[in-house]
């Protein structure tokens, strides 16, 4: 199993942000949903070592997030909700770096494969300031599967993307799922029908859904998902 998350909890001051939560995830992508301020950025934020859970345990790639963050991060690769990016870096000099950090042999060969997979091809020469946001996403997501992590971890990776950019960057999202474990959360339902092979649904810190998405409608008398959202997160 690629993650294993075990009572994992969140405590932001006296808010509790994530409750116990537990689950687990294997090769494919799981769509991770709930509403706004759910939980579903915390979440993310411990399995990449970005943020300290307050109780409970969970293992990326069979590596503890507390005992072994190094290799976690080795083996993950994570597109942040803001997608915080080196606006002052041309694409190239950006992915650059980041194969740097993570010591690629043969990082050019490697940064051209990315930049075809992600379809950056005709802006490669720009600065990432330049890019417009759908180029932007496609750079994220470029450092984030660049040292072909087992696990990617993708915070709303097609938020503000025009129709077109939505197709190409859903594909490339299955595509990475056929070989790679996928946490992708994300408001657009669609979406989810379009990519995920299992579904979290989380509300107010607590998992509400945990299920492939043929057995959440049988569940529900074949209700669309978004009347299943409704139901179990105003429950
Ligand atoms: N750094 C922080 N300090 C205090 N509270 C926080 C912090 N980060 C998040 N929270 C709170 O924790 C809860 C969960 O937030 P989180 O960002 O994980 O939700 P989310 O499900 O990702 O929401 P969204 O869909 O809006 O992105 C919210 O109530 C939020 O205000």
């Amino acid at each position: 199993m690629s993650i294993q998350v075990a009572a994992l909890s969140k405590v932001y001051g006296v808010q509790k942000a994530v409750n116990a939560i537990s689950f687990e995830a294997k090769t494919g992508v799981l769509g991770f949903l709930g509403p706004n301020g759910a939980g579903k950025s915390t979440t993310m934020k411990m399995l990449t070592g970005y943020i300290p859970p307050t109780d409970g345990t969970a293992t990326v790639n069979g590596f503890d997030i507390i005992k072994q963050p190094l290799e976690v991060k080795r083996s993950i690769g994570y597109l942040p909700e803001s997608n915080p990016l080196y606006t002052d870096m041309y694409v190239k000099e950006a992915l650059d770096f980041i194969a740097g950090i993570h010591q690629l042999h043969d990082a050019n060969k490697r940064i051209a494969e990315v930049i075809e997979q992600t379809g950056l091809g005709p802006e490669q020469h720009k600065k990432i300031g330049q890019l417009s946001k759908g180029y932007r996403q496609r750079v994220g997501l470029a450092q984030a599967i660049l040292h072909d992590p087992q696990v990617l971890i993708l915070d709303e990776p097609t938020s503000g993307l025009d129709p077109n950019q939505l197709i190409e960057i859903r594909q490339l999202i299955s595509e990475l799922g056929r070989s790679k474990t996928v946490i992708l959360s994300t408001h657009i339902m669609q979406e989810v029908e379009a990519v995920c092979n299992n579904v979290i649904i989380i509300n107010k810190g607590n998992i509400v859904a945990n299920d492939t998405l043929a057995n959440l409608r049988d569940k529900n008398a074949n209700a669309s998902l978004e009347s299943i959202f409704i139901k179990l997160t105003n429950a």
